[in-house]
């Protein structure tokens, strides 16, 4: 495939050779965990020169926030070689360590005229403001070709914030400190010059401060490189850090995925790139890893040998709706499974990392995903929706919205049957489906346990002993939950069982608003965090598992089944889930 990204440039030998240097710093980075976790210690039981609020404040993995290393790739000729305000191993603190509080945190959301920006990323900063959770020294850019002033761009975003409905104080006067801190460029995406304008607008707002600059993509993905070509040759931080958070799609397959990463790596270095799925920062996704590590009741069992199948299902009650012009290059395997669905997975199934330090849940990540077997054709069932009509209105199909070709046969609709072929889950069945346009709005992931051996009560169940199997179902969204079915006795004399849930209904017990996932993901990355975000070697493993089906899905250009909009999708989904013994649990009949 040619590379749809724009050719990287003449000077790449300069960052080339600030990589190469890098590299070797992280090799032996990663060759000496301890040293990074003795670092971390020393740093906790420094004193801070000035109070600074940031370190008061936990990092998602519950460390201290300044725990966390702040240190990342450095351009070849930024004279910072050690991380702002780190301490070296025998306990003193570096010469800048007084210089931490006069740095500034400059964001620019590029693309920020767009979808995400409005709907998700300029909320989710006002929220991480609102809750003290940014550093004294901010400023938000919004960068994109529309022409805006900055009034335009406050008026525009401040459509879109809200204050957390349990904590109203000072909504209106928050909202107008943090919109005053927000400005606007114009440009092109590959333009140096515009670029340049805009490290001259940052420089003069950062007044004088060391520059700790994140830039978010927000924008189409074939115009990722260009940005990051210019954002890191005309407006990067000379010394402090530079970041990039970048939005899928991570290519199509395989070879495009690792085309983008070779095509990033030009101008940054990996710990400076930060892949985000947004499904990692969300709430039960996060509490996946609590659940399995901190309760002696479920890691023992959670391997084949309890454990029937795993179901990670995701469904949308809604259809393309004009973004046809993404969605149909992509279809809803690339769109959901091999990205949410498989991260879920990920940490679902992998061992116990060593610790809570991004590299050892990434590692054991990779591992998981590398022992996945690549699906087969006849591992998967795809669906396209079609028009439907249903009291009174009709719901259009797929191929009926303006976006969408007529002839397309992307699915909507797709379920899968993978496996891991290791010694904890040999044999396991891990089903997904992901689809749009759907009877319900739902993502969940469904674990049922295995049958009771020599069951004493047999006899009271009838004939389906699957339906008298222990469920564990962890909805990610809506209604978060967590519940597991069990068989109880109902009360009264005589012996009759009934089926009942253990639940853990998230609004009744903590009655709090939930963090959007984009606030957890943003302040990791201000923060120097990548436990969640998805690094290049577990990217890759992941395309692996996908790529041979979907190219044999396009060569043998394979017809999706048509199911109505609304309806709970193709029966094909049944007949595969049955060729593993398996029946979905979110079609029982008694999903909570
Ligand atoms: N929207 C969502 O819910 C989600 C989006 N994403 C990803 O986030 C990124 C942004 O998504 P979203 O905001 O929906 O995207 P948009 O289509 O809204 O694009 C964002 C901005 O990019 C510019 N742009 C759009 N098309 C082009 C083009 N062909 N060439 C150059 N610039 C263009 C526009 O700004 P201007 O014209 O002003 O320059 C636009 O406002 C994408 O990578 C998407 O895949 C990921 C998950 C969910
Ligand atoms: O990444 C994507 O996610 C959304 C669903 O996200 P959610 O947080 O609302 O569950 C999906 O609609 C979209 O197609 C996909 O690109």
């Amino acid at each position: 495939m040619a590379c749809c990204y724009s050719p990287c440039s003449s000077s790449s030998t300069t960052f080339s050779a600030a990589l190469f240097k890098h590299e070797a710093h992280l090799s032996r980075k990663l060759t000496k965990p301890t040293t990074t976790r003795k670092t971390i210690l020393l740093t906790h039981n420094l004193p801070s020169p000035r109070p600074n609020k940031q370190f008061e404040l936990k990092s998602t993995n519950g460390y201290s926030r300044n725990a966390v290393p702040l240190q990342d790739g450095l351009a070849e000729n930024s004279p910072m070689k050690e991380p702002v305000g780190s301490a070296v191993e025998d306990g003193t603190i570096s010469s800048s360590y007084s210089e931490k509080s006069e740095s500034t945190l400059s964001m620019t959301v590029v693309g920020a005229s767009g979808d995400l920006a409005k709907k998700k990323i300029f909320p989710a900063l006002f929220a991480l403001f609102y809750e003290d959770c940014l550093p004294e020294h901010f400023i938000v850019f919004g960068y994109a070709r529309s022409k805006m002033t900055d009034e335009e761009l406050r008026n525009m975003i401040s459509k879109t914030l809200t204050c957390r409905i349990d904590k109203r104080e000072n909504c209106g006067d928050k909202m107008e400190e943090f919109l005053q801190r927000c400005f606007y460029h114009s440009g092109q995406y590959g333009s140096e010059e515009n670029f340049s304008e805009l490290d001259k607008r940052l420089k003069e707002k950062e007044g004088g401060r060391i520059p700790k600059r994140l830039f978010y993509l927000s924008i189409p993905p074939n115009i990722f490189v260009d940005v990051v070509r210019c954002a890191s040759r005309c407006a990067s931080s000379a010394d402090g850090w530079t970041r990039v958070i970048v939005e899928k799609p991570f290519g199509r397959d395989t070879e495009s995925s690792a085309e983008l990463t070779r095509c990033l790596k030009q101008y940054l270095t990996e710990d400076q790139i930060f892949r985000i799925d947004h499904y990692l920062g969300k709430e039960l996704v996060e509490n996946l890893s609590v659940l399995r590590f901190s309760n002696l009741v479920f890691e023992p069992l959670w391997s084949r040998n309890y454990i029937r199948n795993v179901q990670l299902i995701f469904s949308e009650d809604f259809g393309i709706e004009g973004r046809g012009g993404y969605f149909d290059h992509y279809g809803i395997i690339r769109d959901i499974m091999q990205n949410h669905l498989l991260q879920i997975l990920a940490l679902f199934a992998m061992e116990p990392p060593v610790s809570l330090d991004a590299e050892d849940i990434r590692n054991e990540k990779v591992k998981v995903l590398r022992s996945m077997r690549p699906l087969k054709i006849d591992d998967i069932v795809v669906g396209q929706y079609k028009g439907h009509s249903k009291g009174g209105k009709f719901y259009p199909a797929y191929i009926d919205d303006p976006t969408v070709p007529k002839d397309s046969i992307t699915p909507t609709f797709a379920a899968a049957a993978l496996f891991i072929d290791n010694a904890r889950w040999d044999g396991v069945p891990f089903l997904m489906k992901a689809g749009k346009a759907l009877h319900t709005t739902r993502a969940e992931i469904r674990v049922q346990f295995r049958h009771v051996p020599g069951n004493l009560y047999k006899r009271n169940f009838g004939t389906d002993l699957d339906k008298a199997t222990n469920e564990l179902v962890i909805r990610v969204q809506p209604n978060e939950a967590i519940y597991l079915k069990i068989n109880n006795k109902v009360p009264g004399l005589g012996m009759r069982l009934d089926r009942s849930d253990l639940n853990l209904l998230y609004k009744a017990r903590y009655p709090r608003e939930i963090p959007d996932a984009y606030e957890r993901l943003l302040l990791d990355a201000i923060e120097g965090e990548r436990r969640l975000f998805i690094r290049s070697d577990e990217l890759d493993a992941a395309w692996g598992i996908f790529t041979p089906l979907l190219k044999e899905l396009e060569e043998k250009k394979i017809s999706p089944e048509l199911y109505p909009y609304g309806s709970r999708g193709p029966v094909g989904a049944h007949y595969l889930a049955a060729k593993h013994n398996v029946r979905w649990g979110d079609l029982s009949g008694e999903e909570s």
